[in-house]
């Protein structure tokens, strides 16, 4: 078994699903109704804050997926005390021993996810120091954590980086700060703001990321009694406190996981209720949808995303920061771009190596061409880079059954959707790294009348 292979199997078992690959009969719409928890991308950094907190904290819709498990692990490692409420996906976090705790086996849970950075600064005004394991997440790109460690330094870490990870210590306490970000990076964002809420002074952070994740980890912070101010020109003001206290929270939904069942419904020419979808968070998703020739209906506990019938549109789409189009939407869209009549264009500007799943798509009969020019919009930071970060995508063409291995999450949806809208069976193996960011995908699947059988 290859690393990505024991990859995939830790994260699929982490949430008990002890299956490596799905063999998939395509061709049936998927049909029904599904419903969403919280979102991974603010569950686990919802999470790391409550170590911020004199008290429990309580957070509800927490999807079972293993990022939320690794987050917990390192969570219960440094002494929070971590258990279920009476709610389906309610969790209570309890930081009340997190001083008396010793975390010498930290290196047990180092490379599975990119959320251990976030620790920092949470640890370093609770015990003064922290060690940080090496980073995981997808590998679509280099990912460095530049941004994250010069944030800390100029709060006042130390930072030290050894083979196995970075220690960090803050000897002299930490001080707010001003802060420009090179990009509005979500981490890097989330960074300044788990630090500076208990920082000494006031900390302005100018080209900050205003993601509704992080708006609602702002939301958090505020109920544990930080004070944090968003400007209209992406600059954040937050004045530091001596203290925080727990909070009760409802996660806000999966915006990511929403636009990945709304392509699973227009590729499969099917029809599915996202239960938990809202519009205000979807809206350039929605834009797109629409353009490309799908149809949806808001209602108020979710949307309905279906195929209305008729030809499907070539679209030109550029990835970018909020409130553009989300890098994470891409991957599962580029499926129903191969039934669209015509050319698209997809122009990822957020990662610069994020078409890697597209290999298995030509295998399967798509004519889609990577390119390293930025095609169809602005230049991005990649342009000069030999980076293939521009995708053209041919279309109408006939998906057909193959055996394909899943590189990454987003990768993985969109090869399962691959693989449902195909004519005949295909083989769709490492599925458990889908298990990092989709609760409960295959019982979903089942739900929603797709014809599968599951292999060890
Ligand atoms: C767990 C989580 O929330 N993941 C999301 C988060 O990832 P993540 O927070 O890792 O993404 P960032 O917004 O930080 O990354 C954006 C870009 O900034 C670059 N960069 C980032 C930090 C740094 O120190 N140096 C640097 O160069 C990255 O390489 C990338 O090219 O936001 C991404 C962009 O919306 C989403 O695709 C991910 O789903
Ligand atoms: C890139 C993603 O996540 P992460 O940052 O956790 O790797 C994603 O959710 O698509």
């Amino acid at each position: 078994m290859n690393t990505l292979g024991e990859d995939a199997k830790n994260h699929g078992s982490a949430v008990g699903l002890n299956v490596d690959r799905i063999t998939i009969n395509g061709g049936k719409p998927l049909t029904g109704r599904i419903e969403l928890k919280g979102a991974k991308n603010l569950v686990t950094k919802a999470m790391v804050a409550a170590l911020l907190g004199e008290s429990p904290s309580v957070l509800k819709d927490v999807p079972n997926i293993s990022d939320v498990r690794i987050v917990r692990g390192l969570l219960e490692v440094h002494g929070v005390q971590v258990t279920e409420g009476p709610e389906e996906g309610e969790l209570i976090l309890d930081p009340s021993n997190v001083e008396s705790a010793h975390f010498a086996d930290i290196d047990a849970h180092a490379g599975s996810s990119r959320i251990p950075i976030l620790f920092c600064g949470p640890l370093l005004h609770r015990l003064g120091e922290a060690f940080i394991p090496d980073l995981g997440g997808c590998r679509i790109g280099d990912r460095p954590i530049d941004y994250h460690l010069e944030v800390l330094r100029k709060f006042g870490a130390v930072v030290e980086k050894l083979p196995s990870g970075i220690r960090m210590s803050a000897p002299n306490g930490l001080r707010g700060t001003k802060v420009e970000l090179p990009y509005p990076s979500v981490g890097a964002t989330e960074q300044v703001l788990l630090t500076a809420v208990r920082a000494e002074g006031i900390t302005e952070l100018k080209g900050a990321a205003i993601e509704p994740e992080i708006m609602d980890l702002i939301n958090i912070l505020q109920k544990m009694g930080a004070t944090i101010s968003v400007n209209t020109d992406r600059v954040i003001r937050i004045e530091g406190v001596e203290h925080l206290d727990g909070y009760t929270h409802r996660a806000l939904f999966d915006r990511n996981e929403a636009a990945s069942w709304a392509a699973a419904a227009l590729a499969t020419d099917g029809d599915i209720f996202v239960g938990g979808a809202r519009q205000a968070e979807m809206l350039t998703f929605l834009n797109v949808f629409r353009k490309v020739g799908g149809q949806f209906d808001i209602h108020e506990d979710g949307i309905r995303f279906y195929h209305p019938g008729g030809p499907l549109t070539s679209v030109f789409i550029e990835t970018d920061v909020h409130p553009g189009f989300m890098t994470d939407w891409q991957q599962p869209l580029v499926i129903a771009l191969t039934k669209a009549e015509g050319v698209s264009i997809v122009h990822e500007t957020v990662y610069e190596q994020r078409f890697g799943f597209v290999d298995a798509l030509i295998e399967m009969g798509a004519t889609i061409q990577v390119h390293k020019e930025c095609l169809g919009g602005q230049a991005c930071r990649f342009g000069q880079r030999n980076f293939k970060h521009s995708a053209v995508i041919s279309g109408p063409t006939k998906l057909h059954g193959a055996d394909i291995e899943v590189p990454d999450l987003r990768g993985g949806f969109s090869h399962l959707i691959a693989a449902l809208t195909a004519e005949g069976t295909s083989t769709v193996s490492n599925v458990g790294i889908i298990a990092r960011g989709y609760e409960n995908f295959i019982t979903k699947l089942r739900l929603l009348g797709a014809d599968f059988v599951l292999e060890g």
